[in-house]
């Protein structure tokens, strides 16, 4: 039997700060679920999520691997996301199609810079959470400062199941304060079998109060435990359970568990608890699809084997040459041979088998329902975001938001068959990674690659060595800056030429505003007939404006912050040609943002840095003198935490050089914060000082 009951589905993702343990979690699931037979460890480059050559040597994760397992009655589809935010778009595809998350945090780091935009992104997904705190055995765990960075940093409220018993070396297992037992793991079979036993006696007041947390906490999602509550009678813990999974799937609480991964402690109650308070997907809402050529029509998809087709295709992987691609199917059912139509392509294809995956083994099916993800292998055209459906009942569902890129590298092949190679395996490449993009040099014609960090194009460029067997000499990464203005203007652009005795004209007046900071490209059009212009050339003129913004009017960069007005569109007819249209439109933004101020705005990172409490003065004269703010600096034990924001373009070979000032102790994690003025150096090199 391989086709589940709604019901017992949990689609959920393991998300967090890089090392807090995702893969060493993930790994014990496998294992107490029976899907492997020997654990896999990171730090011996031989876990079964990591299943990558690179993943394994590095000891990172940097593709979501998506998994089936059983735990009694549930199916679990667990995806493993990294944690490095060069690959945040990998945590990005999977929350969009995911029902919850346990989001694991590191009981001695806490709430790290990573776990505030995954926890962010969630929110962003109304993902419900369960929290477990890991490496409760490593020396300096501190859960209640961990408990407090959830509510300050996240503005989240915690709600503990359970309390530790013992910390550091001492941690045990865990106190279930719903059942008010002890939880106890035996190290000596991987943490198999579990003991349970009373509750000991120095744990009582401590379990007492925490209990009573709880029971507030529940009481808030039902009435009647209030009532028993105050009235001073006991209230079962079956209701409790239900008010707070009640709690936890409206996103306003988030349970609390313990373990020590590592040590196999702490897995088996954290997935008894993804059954008992995350989502099936028959309890997650509705989503909303478009009829693709009306846009405006939507109709509330919800989880219906026998509901129109509509799925998801949230990742594609080149799996020897060939597309494996991941779904989540939203609603209807699917089964191997059928013919789907792709309405962002408008193509249509066939999926020639289903699997359902096991880390990197599959399972062949018949056929798929609503609420599961599955992979197929078959679709030729559907790329990371598509939606698939029926062709006689096209349904289209919103795509991922993918960020810019902001960190660029020319490469050269080095010899004639890496030049043949090259953009066909990038080109593969791209298929399964959309922050990843390509593009050539119009002035060189170097083939430059661009992404979300100097680690991401790194993995980029040792894959196509290593998988495609092209060689390559890379140049320097460089920072991918944005153009925008700094003043209003207005500007009208006539075109007019005679081609083979046929007049083309185009005539556009486009007002250009600069907008705040973040406020991305804003491009107002007239709506379709409010313009004398005929729809299709008004489409024309859209693409344009497009297409000259993303390729920079100055200096190459997109342009950004910016809003784009077009005022008039005269139209003469037989006259007003595409071709005149689109070279007005280029022509006139261009000139309009030359007359308006252009300037250049620069990538800001938010840094987190660890060091060594000796070395904190030289790290941050180093910050000043690369730019950086700093903007709190917190002693941990014998290191500080620093927190700045530095501009990306100071922060290349970084590493390096803070390893060799702080002897190879100080560490630092990254992320893409803002766009901010760039520096009048930066301006001049490009012409606009
Ligand atoms: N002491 C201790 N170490 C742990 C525990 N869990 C994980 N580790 C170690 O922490 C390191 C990071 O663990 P991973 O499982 O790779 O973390 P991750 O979150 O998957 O990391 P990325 O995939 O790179 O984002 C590894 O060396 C693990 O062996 C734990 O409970 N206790």
């Amino acid at each position: 039997m391989n086709q589940p009951a709604l019901s017992s589905i949990r689609n959920i993702g393991i998300i967090s700060h890089i090392d807090a343990g995702k893969t060493t979690v993930s790994e014990r699931i496998l294992f107490y679920a029976g899907e492997i037979h020997k654990m896999g460890e990171v730090h011996e480059g031989s876990a079964t999520m990591d299943w990558m050559d690179q993943e394994q040597e590095r000891g990172i994760t940097i593709t979501a691997t998506s998994t089936t397992c059983r735990w009694g009655e549930l199916w679990i589809n667990l995806i493993d996301t990294p944690g490095h935010i060069d690959f945040t778009i990998e945590v990005e595809r999977s929350l969009r199609v995911l029902d919850g998350a346990v989001t694991i945090f590191s009981a001695v780091e806490g709430v790290q810079p990573q776990s505030e935009s995954v926890w962010r992104q969630a929110d962003r997904y109304r993902v419900p959470r369960i929290c477990l705190i890991n490496k409760m055995d490593r020396i300096g765990a501190d859960y209640p400062r961990c408990l407090e960075q959830i509510r300050e940093r996240l503005g989240a409220r915690p709600v503990l199941l359970q309390l530790p018993l013992g910390v550091e070396s001492e941690f045990a297992g865990v106190i279930d304060l719903l059942a008010e037992q002890a939880v106890l793991f035996d190290e000596a079979d991987q943490g198999r079998t579990l003991s349970l036993a009373a509750v000991p006696e120095a744990y009582r007041e401590a379990v007492a109060e925490a209990r009573e947390r709880l029971i507030e906490a529940a009481a808030d999602f039902d009435d009647s435990i209030l009532a028993d509550f105050l009235e001073g009678r006991p209230v079962e813990a079956g209701r409790l359970q239900q008010a707070l999974r009640r709690g936890t799937l409206q996103c306003r609480i988030f349970p609390v568990l313990f373990g020590a991964a590592l040590r196999n402690k702490g897995i088996q109650p954290l997935l008894d608890a993804v059954g008992a308070f995350l989502p099936s997907p028959l309890e997650v809402p509705p989503v909303p699809a478009h009829h693709p050529e009306t846009e405006r029509e939507t109709e509330e998809l919800v989880c219906d084997p026998k509901g129109p087709l509509c799925l998801l295709a949230f990742k594609v992987l080149a799996d020897e040459g060939r597309k494996l691609t991941y779904l989540r199917i939203y609603s209807g059912t699917l089964k191997a041979g059928d013919s789907l139509y792709n309405p962002v392509r408008g193509c249509q294809e066939k999926v020639a088998r289903l699997f359902r995956m096991h880390a990197h083994k599959r399972e062949r099916l018949d056929e798929a329902q609503a609420g599961d993800i599955v992979a197929a292998a078959g679709l030729k055209e559907a790329l990371t975001g598509d939606t698939l459906c029926r062709p006689e009942r096209p349904l289209l569902l919103a795509g991922l938001s993918i960020p810019d890129p902001v960190v660029s590298l020319a490469v050269e092949p080095k010899g004639v068959d890496d030049r043949e190679k090259l953009l066909p395996s990038l080109d593969k490449l791209q298929w399964e990674d959309p922050t990843f993009k390509v593009h050539e040099d119009p002035e060189t014609g170097q083939t430059i690659l661009s992404g979300m960090g100097e680690l991401h194009l790194e993995v980029v460029t040792t894959r196509l060595e290593r998988e495609f067997g092209v060689h390559v000499k890379t140049g320097r990464p460089q920072v991918v800056y944005r153009e925008t203005i700094s003043r209003k203007v207005e500007r009208r652009e006539h075109f007019h030429r005679d081609l083979d005795g046929k007049v083309h004209e185009g005539e556009v007046l486009l007002g250009l505003s600069p907008l705040p900071r973040g406020g991305g490209l804003k491009l107002l059009l007239p709506e379709p007939g409010a313009a004398s212009l005929p729809p299709e050339l008004l489409e024309v003129l859209r693409q344009s404006l497009l297409q000259a913004s993303a390729a920079g009017v100055r200096a190459g960069f997109p342009l950004t912050d910016i809003e784009v007005r077009v005022a008039e569109i005269p139209f003469a007819a037989g006259v007003t040609t595409e071709l005149g249209l689109r070279a007005a439109a280029q022509r006139g933004l261009a000139l309009a943002a030359r007359e308006a101020g252009p300037t250049l705005l620069e990538p800001v990172m938010s840094l987190e840095l660890i060091a060594p409490g000796d070395y904190a003065g030289k790290v941050l004269g180093s910050l000043q003198q690369k730019r950086g703010r700093v903007e709190g600096m917190q002693t941990r034990g014998d290191v500080e935490v620093i927190r700045a924001k530095v501009p990306l373009s100071e922060m290349f070979g970084y590493m390096t050089e803070l390893r060799s000032a702080t002897k190879g102790r100080g560490t630092f994690t990254m992320e893409f914060s803002h766009f901010d003025q760039a520096p009048a150096e930066v301006l001049e090199r490009f012409g606009l000082g």
